[in-house]
């Protein structure tokens, strides 16, 4: 796929196996198989609305990869820069079932994965810049130290250029070395993003501060330069989102759930909807309702990327 794209992203993706049953999970005994990842996530959600997404990668040269590699092409994503490396394996992850709509366990399988050795030398940066906008998640960043290197350069990359970038914290506190390194670390790059969306248990650890209004004040206002986050939208879980912007602020209701199946990819959901909704040139709290629209369809399946809708699905239903 040549051509000019509209979103960047890059990312570790995981093949992911999902617990059959509720209970622990080494009890499970049967596994649903699917695909995971922050950043590839929003790309599957981007991809289905109609919009040109690039991701970039490592996968080793296993079944996991190529298994991976055929998912993301089959939802017509721009993978010509997802390198095949012999040497190293493609992550894995388990998913537990939980049947209380709390966040289901997980087992990461992915230390020193393939997509964890990525180098800033892996950045094409007339690819990069040939599109409109970026979106990184912090879970990249915490994979190894390279990585946080990567996502700081590619962000630092596409602002210089003028172009737009987000950034959902993602907070992963079991692949940081300490919650304190985690959180400088987060902080650092949310400031270099334009558009930040962090949950509101994340903004509080972050920034120490408890309303959704302080702590989009402590990124709009705090941060170390100027021109740093123009927008911070604050998920706000069963109750919607709060957005706040120089000229607009304001809070979306949630959207009712009859049965939360799986809270994870929930996060993203809301990130494709606002991403999509803002790069379309709609009104920001239109954005945010169709974040939060997609959120919830997110948590109502089992794996991370089902719920996302394809164009047709997002029209008829108005959003
Ligand atoms: O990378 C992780 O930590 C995951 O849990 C993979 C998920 O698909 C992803 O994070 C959901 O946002």
């Amino acid at each position: 796929m040549s051509g000019e794209l509209d979103v960047v992203t890059f990312g570790e993706a995981m093949m992911m196996l999902v617990a059959d049953q509720p209970g622990p999970l080494e009890h499970a005994k049967a596994f649903h198989k699917r695909t995971a990842g922050a950043e590839t996530n929003v790309a599957i959600g981007l991809a289905r609305l109609g919009l040109k997404v690039g991701w970039a990668s490592r996968l080793g040269a296993d079944s996991m990869g190529r298994y991976l590699l055929a998912e993301m092409q089959g939802e017509g994503i721009d993978c010509s820069h997802v390198v095949s490396d012999p040497t190293q394996r493609t992550a894995l992850q388990f998913k537990g079932r939980v049947t209380d709509g709390s966040d289901p366990p997980i087992e990461y399988h992915r230390k020193g994965s393939a997509a964890s050795r990525m180098q800033v030398s892996d950045v094409d940066v007339s690819w990069l810049r040939s599109a409109r906008h970026l979106h990184s998640t912090g879970v990249f960043a915490a994979i190894s130290e390279n990585c946080f290197e990567v996502q700081r350069k590619t962000m630092t990359l596409m602002r210089e250029a003028g172009k737009t970038v987000s950034f959902d914290p993602n907070l992963r506190p079991t692949l940081w070395p300490s919650i304190q390194r985690m959180c400088e670390g987060i902080n650092e790059l949310a400031f270099l993003a334009d558009w930040v969306f962090p949950g509101i248990e994340e903004g509080r650890l972050l920034t120490g501060r408890q309303t959704p209004e302080d702590i989009a004040g402590f990124y709009r206002r705090g941060g170390p330069r100027k021109g740093g986050p123009s927008l911070v939208v604050i998920k706000l879980g069963a109750d919607g989102a709060y957005f706040e912007s120089a000229n607009e602020q304001g809070y979306v209701p949630g959207f009712p759930v009859d049965t939360v199946l799986d809270t994870v990819g929930a996060g993203d959901g809301f990130a494709v909807g606002v991403i999509s909704a803002l790069l379309a040139g709609l009104p920001l709290r239109k954005a945010v309702e169709r974040g939060a629209w997609i959120g919830a369809r997110a948590v109502q399946v089992l794996g991370d990327t089902e719920g996302l809708p394809t164009r047709d699905v997002l029209e008829q239903a108005g959003r």
